[in-house]
């Protein structure tokens, strides 16, 4: 389903966590958390293993339901959406490791990832190939120019499979990007990525935020994080601990508590 165009794009907030919970066969994974994300922000999601962090931006991204609370994309209530809806309002996520298609060159993978196109439908061969082709060639052009900006356009026609683990995230990103989103949801883009390409990557992303896309960044890397964000929210145990700079949330006695192993 494609949602009507929205009347709360002058919405602040692009999106509205409010008091979420998730409970895994009676273990509670994330309880009662709240955030927000404003339009053209980056906020950085941190917390030490198992504090909730993936829980959460799952249920935000679509592919985990609520057990309670609410979720807001630009003012519409997508608690029970599924992901393709939210896509809809303009959200995209990345995942912590890329699964592309291997065998396919890097300008299919977005072509194939691209959105509905008038070329799937047989009919539409016959009665408007020449629509079918004009669209055709507005994707690959758009793919072009994204493959250009995630600095992976001199490996367009090479199979997915011969990247790094670093280009792999590019290329996620760039697959993100076909969607045109308002806000992007990245997990761990750092992860496993080597020095030189982190740079690119986090360019990439300073980037997009700078033209407008809002960004909700779950990060081990803290340097990264307080690099990117001008906010961060700390969890633990499944709660919301602690928020504000990154420097403030760092020094916090509760953060550096709950990082120790402590409870907070
Ligand atoms: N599908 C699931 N079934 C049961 N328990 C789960 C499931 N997913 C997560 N959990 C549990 O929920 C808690 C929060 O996990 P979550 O993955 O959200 O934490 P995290 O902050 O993302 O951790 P990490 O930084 O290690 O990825 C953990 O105790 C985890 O074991």
């Amino acid at each position: 389903m494609n949602p009507a165009p929205s009347t709360a794009a002058e919405t602040e907030d692009v999106v509205e966590a409010i008091d979420l919970t998730r409970r895994f066969s009676g273990m509670v994974a994330v309880s009662g958390m709240s955030l927000t994300l404003g339009a053209g922000e980056m906020l950085g999601l941190i917390g030490p293993n198992g504090a909730g962090k993936t829980t959460m931006f799952n249920m935000i991204a679509g592919s985990l339901r609520p057990s309670a609370g609410q979720l807001l994309i630009s003012g519409h209530d997508v608690t029970t959406a599924p992901p393709e809806d939210r896509i809809g309002y303009g959200l995209a996520r990345t995942f912590q490791i890329p699964r592309p298609f291997s065998e396919m060159t890097l300008i299919d993978n977005l072509l194939v990832g691209g959105q509905a196109q008038v070329g799937e439908s047989l009919i539409a061969n016959f009665l408007r190939p020449g629509i079918v082709c004009a669209q055709e060639r507005r994707l690959r052009e758009k793919a072009r120019s994204i493959l250009d900006f995630v600095t992976l356009s001199h490996l367009e026609t090479q199979p997915a499979r011969v990247l790094s683990g670093g280009q792999r995230k590019l290329l996620e990103l760039a697959r993100v990007l076909m969607a045109d989103p308002r806000v992007i949801l990245l997990d761990e883009p750092a992860a496993g990525v080597n020095p030189s390409l982190l740079e690119v990557i986090i360019s990439r992303i300073v980037e997009l935020n700078r033209s407008g896309t809002a960004i909700l960044l779950i990060e081990h890397n803290m340097d990264m994080v307080s690099r990117l964000c001008s906010r961060v929210i700390a969890m633990a145990g499944g709660k919301h601990l602690a928020e504000g700079s990154p420097a403030d949330v760092a020094a916090n006695p509760d953060v550096i508590e709950a990082y120790l192993g402590g409870t907070p």
